[in-house]
């Protein structure tokens, strides 16, 4: 009797050499069989003629996102209605080996929805309902196609948010899956910290709930964390099809503020004294002079063009008060100017979708590029050591790379513009980029605090977690996906 993994290997070695006749004109021989005309019928049969696509429009609009890599259209796209739909969908690749991609609003960063390997986007947008919100538990439920901004707004009598705020509208259950973040973790932390029980569907059409059926408290204990083992798996596990999350009442004054700094050392060195004094700041981001220009030349603000930190402060009157004198005496200390404070709801929303906007501020003065950026992640103490030394290997490349992002986290990026027709940038970024992850690796960080690995991170994965480390992923995905159809080609070499 053959052993599972010899059956599994045995597998894939038969997958190598079954490729049928394919769907689309220009389908290149994958290492798995193409999608039947016979599997398309059995697809429709689930969900429905029209939520069933080949047209090449929609194939290309579902074979990329926001990042770099290059687009690979998968060879249909399946819209669910519902976790049935899911649920046979993938039973059905499953058994036919068809790899399966779970696709939310494709505003991902690392080229986790790319088809690389042929097969099926699950297209989940038409689960988009809100199914409950428990006020006076702070917690609410979606599908998987409900967005965070759609969230909000629906909130917005209540008095409660959904703070996490990737600068996309993404949707939440995309969220979970690569673990996102934004600018208010400094306070409320990432989606790991904020999902309370998830409803996944496994390849072999298994519906279940991380957490138990139904539960949703703030704290457990019971049995493994199958909920965080899902956070930040991007696609390669399961199928998020709900999540329960956690909810925020809005704070009673917050008030925002702009300063700037004679270098990014003393901008960075500032967040640290912040941090190390305790203050619980709502947020703090930093931005370059060169994203500041950007900045003040796409949202129309007049902002010194200097190392920058972007602060909002939160509590009561009481409260607030004292944090900004804390603060102002940090800042003083570290030479930043006075500060440009955004007070009123309206300047404060203004001031923060503009950071929020400052992907495609870069991206204007350079049309055509795509985004290609950094996320390391490090200790606290760390970051003006990782952050001074990228900005210096990026002067010293001669490319124009912008450094930006969440450092009240120890999280930022060093964002580059990537076009196809300047080869010689695209590669100094690339390589650029990779040296930046090890620097970070190195100062016990990360290679990626809220984007994932995707495409682009496989090999600085091997090398932050050690073989040891990526076997042990691996046993966990063959436990979950034997037949490796789940988003295949990422995050693992
Ligand atoms: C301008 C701008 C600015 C930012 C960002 C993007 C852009 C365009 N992002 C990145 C992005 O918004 C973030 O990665 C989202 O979590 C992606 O959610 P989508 O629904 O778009 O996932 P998308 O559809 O792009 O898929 C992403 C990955 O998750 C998987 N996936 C999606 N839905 C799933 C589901 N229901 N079940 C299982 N797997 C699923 C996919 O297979 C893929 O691997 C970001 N991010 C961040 O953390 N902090 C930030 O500050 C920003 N800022
Ligand atoms: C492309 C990235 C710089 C987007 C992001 O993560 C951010 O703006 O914080
Ligand atoms: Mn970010």
């Amino acid at each position: 009797m053959f052993s599972k993994r010899f059956a599994v290997q045995l597998q894939s070695c038969v997958r190598q050499f079954c490729t049928t006749k394919c769907l689309t004109a220009n389908a290149q021989a994958f290492e798995y069989p193409s999608v039947s005309s016979k599997l398309v019928k059995e697809l429709q049969g689930i969900v429905g003629q029209s939520n069933v696509s080949t047209a090449e429009a929609v194939r290309e609009q579902h074979g990329h996102d926001e990042s770099y890599h290059k687009s690979s259209p998968p060879e249909l796209v399946v819209f669910a209605e519902n976790v049935e739909h899911v649920s046979h969908v993938a039973k059905l690749c499953n058994n036919n080996n068809i790899p399966l991609i779970p696709f939310g609003t494709g505003t991902g960063l690392e080229g986790g929805i790319n088809a690389i390997k042929g097969g099926v986007c699950l297209d989940l947008n038409k689960m988009n309902n809100i199914l409950a919100v428990n006020q006076e538990d702070f917690d609410c439920t979606v599908e998987a196609g409900v967005s965070r901004q759609t969230l909000n707004s629906y909130l917005r009598d209540t008095g409660l948010v959904f703070p996490i705020d990737p600068g996309a509208d993404a949707s939440l259950c995309g969220m979970c899956a690569t673990s996102a973040s934004g600018t208010n973790a400094v306070r409320y932390g990432t989606m790991r910290e904020n999902v309370l029980n998830l409803e996944v569907v496994l390849p072999d059409g298994r519906v279940f709930d991380t957490a138990g059926k139904g539960r949703r408290t703030k704290k457990t204990s019971a049995g493994y964390n199958l909920t965080n083992l899902f956070v930040g798996s991007e696609g390669t596990l399961g199928i998020i099809t709900k999540a329960t999350l956690r909810l925020y009442g809005i704070p009673e004054c917050t008030a925002s503020a702009v300063c700037s700094f004679p270098s990014v050392k003393n901008a960075v060195d500032t967040t640290v004294n912040i941090l190390q004094c305790g203050i619980q700041m709502a947020r703090i981001e930093f931005l370059d002079e060169v994203a500041i220009d950007a900045f003040n030349k796409y949202s129309k603000y007049d902002m010194k063009v200097a190392p920058s930190l972007f602060m909002e402060f939160t509590g009561n009157e009481g409260t607030l008060a004292k944090q900004v004198d804390l603060v102002s005496e940090i800042v003083n200390m570290n030479e930043g100017s006075d500060f440009k404070w955004a007070e009123e709801a309206e300047e404060k929303n203004r001031l923060w979708k503009a950071r929020h906007d400052i992907v495609y501020a870069c991206m204007a003065l350079q049309p055509g590029s795509k985004p290609y950026s950094t996320d390391v992640c490090v200790p606290i103490s760390r970051l003006p050591d990782v952050i001074v030394r990228s900005k210096e290997l990026i002067d010293a490349a001669g490319i124009i790379g912008f450094t930006l992002g969440h450092v009240g986290d120890g999280n930022f990026h060093n964002l580059f513009l990537i076009n196809d027709d300047m080869p010689d940038q695209k590669a100094k970024a690339i390589k650029l980029s990779k040296q930046i992850a090890k620097i970070a690796q190195e100062l016990d960080g990360t290679c990626t605090g809220e984007h994932g690995i995707g495409l682009g991170k496989k090999e600085l994965l091997l090398r932050e977690i050690g073989e040891e480390g990526l076997e042990i992923m691996k046993q966990v995905k063959s436990t979950f996906d034997p037949n490796n159809i789940m988003n295949p080609g990422k995050v693992f070499v």
